[in-house]
């Protein structure tokens, strides 16, 4: 697997405080490129649009909430079409490539990055790398055009394949280079984008003129500076499903309990946001705030208190929640995937046979657990409307900046507006629920489940640290330090 050199930041600074960070471009290390006028404003479609082209000064801040005395702060380039671009339609030779888990939406920005090229560009080259990076050395390409991915959009998965692991740097680019591949797409998770990154240093190391853009994907919507992630809407939605079939469960039964396992190895995003939406989670548990089991404020005390009250209860916990007990309870081997990740042991499992033998031990109450793990189903499933909105303009987007010369960047939106981000700030960090933030105190309010945090750890805390007003940039997250490391989050 590569390292990520040290490329240089490409800072630029403006009046009071003003920051662009911005994106390479290929005239960094080939001077001279010619440029072409864009196709798009010949294009039929976009006639009517009052302007073609963002103005090459176009920037969006990083910052919303501002007080008057405050800097301008960090910006990032707009995305979107540029007046010039740097290749000609019939001399693209574009490719695509997915990397990593699943996550609904995959086969729209495969879709809408083919119809992009060809639609707005009049490019019909385009490849797809069949199963991840190691496709690039080992495997068939796919011929793509608008025809083949027509319908793919209603299919879940990724028509390409994915795998993990199978970085090789050397190979990789020699595999470009062969092909004459002059645009890469590489579509995928925090791993993806650092082996983007790296694909990108080496290609700038040959000088070879092929742009590199970047999608970010990510089910547990764990990818920092972005709005949020692709899919992750989908995924909150399907979860649903499981949870309403929890509670019916729980509901129909003398002490039920439903419990539903979602996905989150670092960040419980999907788990927050799945019980806010729902309203019948009594108890959701994630891997950023640590909870305990047993005594006055505990996990079992609560499921008690809410079996007397309610007669059921539905706890969610996603999967990297309480992963500290099982690994001193199970002798956890440090197990990895291909790419490097730890691998968890099934919480779902452990809590639900902890929760079991701790009331029968107790003899006071017989409970009825049902245990629902719809891990893989909330996302090998097809985007919904809004995510495959959402997945068009991330397409769009990483198409324009390619045809207009930028390389080594990735597409999100940043406060609403569509951005190109270096590869540092979006591999870097991490994001995380941050249990001191109003989201999560809006969540304990929905459930009324205990805080687990001790009135003693709450002023410790509030003595290290005031809560900010609004999180600024970059506070929601951790150093990435998911590479086979336990990173419960400490309050
Ligand atoms: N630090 C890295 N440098 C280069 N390639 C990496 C790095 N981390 C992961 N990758 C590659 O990125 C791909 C996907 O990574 P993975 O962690 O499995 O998924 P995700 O992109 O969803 O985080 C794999 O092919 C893996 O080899
Ligand atoms: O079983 P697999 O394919 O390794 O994937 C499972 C993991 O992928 C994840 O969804 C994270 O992947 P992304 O955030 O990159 O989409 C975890 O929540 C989950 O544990
Ligand atoms: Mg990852």
């Amino acid at each position: 697997m590569g390292q990520s050199g040290d490329l240089q930041m490409k800072l630029e600074n403006g009046n009071a405080g003003f920051v662009l960070e911005d994106v390479p471009h290929l005239t960094d290390y080939i001077p001279d490129l010619p440029t072409y006028p864009n196709p798009l404003q010949f294009n039929p479609a976009y006639s009517v649009v009052k302007q073609y082209f963002v103005n090459v000064d176009d920037t969006v801040s990083q910052q919303i909430v501002v007080h008057k005395d405050s800097p301008r702060g960090r910006h990032f380039r707009r995305a979107g079409p540029r007046q010039k671009v740097y290749f000609e339609s019939e001399e693209v030779h574009a490719c695509i490539v997915t990397c990593g888990g699943l996550c609904p939406g995959l086969n729209t920005v495969i879709r809408e990055i083919v119809c992009g090229l060809y639609h707005m560009y009049g490019v019909t080259k385009v490849l797809g790398i069949d199963g991840g990076y190691r496709g690039f050395y080992s495997k068939n390409t796919i011929d793509l055009n608008p025809k083949v991915v027509n319908d793919i959009h209603k299919r879940g998965g990724t028509i390409l394949g994915t795998s993990r692991g199978g970085h090789d740097k050397s190979k990789i680019v020699d595999s470009i280079q062969d092909r004459g591949i002059n645009q890469v797409y590489i579509i995928g998770g925090d791993g993806t984008q650092k082996g983007a990154a790296v694909i990108y240093e080496e290609i700038r190391h040959r000088g070879l003129k092929v742009a590199v853009a970047g999608i970010p994907k990510t089910i547990d919507n764990d990818i920092p500076v972005i709005d949020k992630s692709f899919g992750f809407d989908t995924a909150v939605e399907e979860a649903q499903r499981a949870i309403n079939a929890a509670h019916v469960e729980a509901e129909s039964i003398e002490n039920g309990i439903g419990v539903v396992k979602l996905m989150g190895r670092h960040s419980g995003f999907i788990a927050m946001y799945a019980t806010l939406a729902s309203r019948d989670v009594d108890c959701c548990l994630i891997p950023e705030s640590p909870f305990y089991l047993e005594g006055e404020g505990g996990l079992y005390q609560f499921i008690e208190k809410r079996l007397k009250e309610n007669g059921h209860m539905v706890i969610v916990i996603a999967e990297g929640a309480g992963q500290d007990f099982l690994s001193k309870s199970l002798q956890s081997m440090n197990q990895q995937d291909a790419s490097g990740n730890k691998l968890l042991q099934d919480v779902g499992l452990w809590i639900s046979q902890k929760i079991k033998d701790h009331f029968a031990r107790l003899h006071k109450i017989a409970i009825n657990l049902k245990y629902i793990d719809p891990t893989y189903m909330i996302r090998a499933i097809p985007s919904n409307a809004s995510d495959n909105v959402y997945c068009t303009l991330l397409a769009q987007s990483a198409v324009h900046g390619a045809m207009a010369g930028y390389s080594g960047f990735t597409v999100g939106p940043v406060n609403s507006r569509h951005a190109y981000i270096p590869f540092y700030r979006i591999t870097e960090k991490q994001n995380k629920v941050v249990i001191t933030d109003r989201m999560w105190a809006r969540l304990l309010s929905s459930t009324n489940q205990p805080s687990f945090i001790s009135p003693k750890q709450v002023t410790e805390f509030k003595k290290v640290k005031q809560p900010p007003a609004q999180l600024l940039d970059g506070e929601n997250c951790e150093e990435d330090k998911s590479k086979s490391e336990d990173v419960t989050t400490k309050t």
